[in-house]
């Protein structure tokens, strides 16, 4: 029988100091829309392991010491004389108990899932620094997942208890990361999943086994096995090391009960990453040694990603690792994150542990925009009653309004999409929300363990599927490819036989016109600021209207020879850009204007700005207060001097050839 992960009597004195009900609900927002709060830094916390069995020489002190709650000092190898100050969060010595890091770093900020947020909690440290003791613990010890799920499934009871305004469910989920591989530790079968990625930027794995959970009893049912499933081996520095990062996902979906039946889902990871390894002294060979190539790569991914974060570079490498790409929400991300770096005392772990703190310290630099995911039911918005033949029998009893729905049952599944969305099985899985794709997944397995046959599509094994979506993926980014590169190519083409044209007829307009009537069609719906194509800018610079002189067509002088005696100067005409000075400062100011007050979504309408660089302007702004001129981009190192220079042409000809919809200055 699977061992017991705690004794009773320890959870009953706990409780969670949560919001009183309804207390922090916010307003309602519209569908699918995300409340932004205010930026949270990363928390950290650093945990010192006592000396355990057999880790201790007969004179052996420890290299670090704690000063008090926050800091801690270690001997500085370079100097003898000296030591290393670090200050942290917290600090738990060598005789904190779990309960202390539990309360203390951890459970304060548990409330934020009620709240439709998402929280991380994250065991840093080299191999047998006690990550997994941290996370896990022992039946007498019991670390931060079963405390935690302890008080949320507690919670959720009592929040979701019936008479309240929220029906409560939690589900749970739990993968690791071995060797680059995404693996289901719930359903082992299920080969390599993908990390995706939904419009709102949040980190989804469809195809994930999720269980509901409605009692501690029933998390225990699932995790124990799982846990067992979770690759470990034998190393000279730890006898049941971790070959993997363990990632534990708790769902917590609150649906109201009356109208306006707002949901909201906050997520909890708990993530138990495998430790960094030299090598040299867990004498690794064959398995182990790959392994332990994998697990101090993503490490390293994961130090670049912090890196990035912490010197505010505008790419993050989230991608260039499973770990970090999974990672992507609770750090810069939108959670509310803890970390929490394990150190051992012994002087043989002496580089590990100052190579930790330093990690811990950058880690600490990391702002996070933690947001509130609440929308509205589909059904609710677009009442629309399918049919029982179309529903089939157990669909149509889901079909039911929210109130007719079991409050608090974890098993009710979630209520169908609207008819516009119903699934088709020739609809492309890669182009559905993948929030959706997750729940037509559910439905299916339901549908099958009720003996029902589920669409054709979603009935093909799961590896099959997997494969399936991946290819479908691979074929989409393909067409979306050569969709850029076909625009890419028509707007070459066009301004090119623009060009040819006018310098044909000469400027003649009669020319011109069937080209701008092509290019005005194009550009019919323009609120942002966009480049047009050249031959309507062209046009407006025929156009009597003084305020848009962009392209002026000019005689230039071309030098052939450079021999100053008899200079052979041929003159021809040439197109040059000239914006009228009032035009440019106008164009600056506007841009101006939008870096100060647009939201990121409308920094993006600028040219050269894509989600990261408007993310990283608007935390600038936020850090450093309003820019008083568009160069201070470059200040800050939002982009380089060149990159700046093509930002303010795209933009300031985009608006110059918009012109006419702003009116005059
Ligand atoms: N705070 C602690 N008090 C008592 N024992 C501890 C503590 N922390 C760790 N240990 C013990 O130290 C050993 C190694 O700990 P653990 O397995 O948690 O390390 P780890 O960092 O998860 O290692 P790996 O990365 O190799 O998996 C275990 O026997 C564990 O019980």
């Amino acid at each position: 029988a699977a061992p017991s992960l705690c004794c009773a009597p320890p959870y009953s004195t706990l409780k969670l100091t949560f919001s009183p009900p309804g207390a922090g609900r916010c307003r309602l927002s519209k569908v699918g829309a995300a409340r932004r709060l205010p930026p949270a830094r990363v928390r950290v916390a650093v945990r010192l392991r006592p000396f355990v069995d057999g880790t201790a020489g007969a004179d052996d002190t420890p290299c670090v010491r704690g000063l008090d709650s926050c800091s801690l000092e270690i001997a500085n190898w370079r100097n003898h004389q000296e030591t290393l100050k670090y200050q942290f969060d917290a600090f738990y010595g060598e005789r904190s108990s779990q309960q202390d890091i539990y309360s203390g770093s951890v459970q304060p900020i548990l409330r934020h899932l009620l709240e439709g947020q998402n929280v991380s909690v994250l065991a840093y440290g080299p191999t047998g620094a006690g990550k997994t003791h941290t996370m896990l613990g022992s039946p007498e010890q019991p670390g931060v997942i079963p405390r935690a799920l302890m008080d949320l499934l507690q919670l959720t009871r009592e929040e979701g208890a019936e008479g309240r305004p929220w029906a409560l469910s939690v589900t749970m989920s739990y993968l690791e990361i071995y060797q680059e591989k995404v693996l289901d530790l719930l359903d082992p079968a299920s080969g390599d999943l993908v990390i995706r990625e939904d419009c709102r930027g949040n980190i989804l794995i469809p195809g994930l086994t999720q269980k509901p959970i409605a009692s501690f009893a029933d998390f225990e049912r699932h995790f124990l096995p799982a846990s067992g499933n979770r690759t470990v081996g034998a190393t000279r520095l730890n006898q049941r090391s971790s070959r993997s990062h363990a990632v534990l996902l708790v769902k917590v979906d609150q649906r109201e009960r009356l109208a306006p039946f707002r949901q909201r889902e906050g997520k909890l990871y708990l993530i138990d990453l495998a430790g960094s390894e030299d090598n040299r002294r867990t004498g690794n060979k064959g398995l182990r040694l790959k392994e332990s190539g994998a697990i101090n790569t993503s490490l390293f991914v994961l130090g670049k990603v912090v890196d990035a974060l912490h010197q505010g570079l505008p790419r993050v490498p989230y991608r260039d690792s499973k770990l970090t790409r999974l990672l992507q929400d609770s750090l810069g991300g939108s959670a509310h994150s803890i970390l929490i770096a394990n150190i051992a005392p012994e002087r043989c772990f002496y580089l590990d542990t100052l190579s930790a703190l330093n990690f811990a310290a950058r880690s600490k630099e990391v702002i996070n925009r933690p947001f509130t995911n609440e929308s509205l039911q589909l059904h609710v918005l677009a009442p629309v009653k399918l049919s029982q033949k179309e529903l089939g029998p157990s669909e149509a009893k889901k079909a039911r309004s929210p109130e007719e729905e079991e409050p608090g049952n974890p098993e009710s599944p979630a209520p169908p999409a609207s008819a516009s969305q119903k699934f088709s099985p020739l609809q492309k899985l890669s182009s559905m929300d993948p929030a959706m794709l997750e729940r037509l997944l559910s439905l299916d397995r339901l549908l099958g363990s009720q003996g029902t046959k589920g669409t054709p599509l979603l009935s093909t094994p799961k590896r099959d599927r997997m494969l399936l979506m991946k290819t479908v993926e691979e074929k989409d980014l393909e067409i979306e490819r050569l969709k850029m590169k076909q625009k890419e190519l028509e707007a070459k083409v066009l301004a090119q036989e623009a060009v040819d044209s006018t310098e044909k007829e000469n400027c003649s307009l009669t020319v011109l016109r069937p080209f701008a009537r092509r290019a005005v069609t194009v550009a019919k719906p323009l609120k942002k600021a966009v480049v047009l194509p050249l031959q309507l800018i062209q046009e407006q610079a025929a156009s009597p209207n003084p305020e848009i002189h962009i392209l002026k067509k000019s005689r230039k002088r071309k030098l052939e020879h450079l021999d100053a005696s008899e200079p052979n100067e041929k003159a021809e005409d040439c197109w040059e850009l000239q914006i009228s000075p009032e035009l440019l400062a106008h164009g600056r100011q506007k841009i101006l204007e939008l870096l100060n007050e647009g939201s990121a979504r409308d920094l993006r309408s600028l040219q050269r700005i894509g989600q990261k660089k408007a993310q990283l302007i608007v935390g600038c702004r936020e850090l450093h207060g309003p820019f008083s001129q568009v160069e201070d981009l470059e200040r800050v190192k939002v982009m380089s001097g060149k990159q700046l220079e093509s930002f303010l042409k795209a933009n300031i000809l985009g608006l110059a050839a918009a012109g006419q919809r702003w009116g005059p200055c």
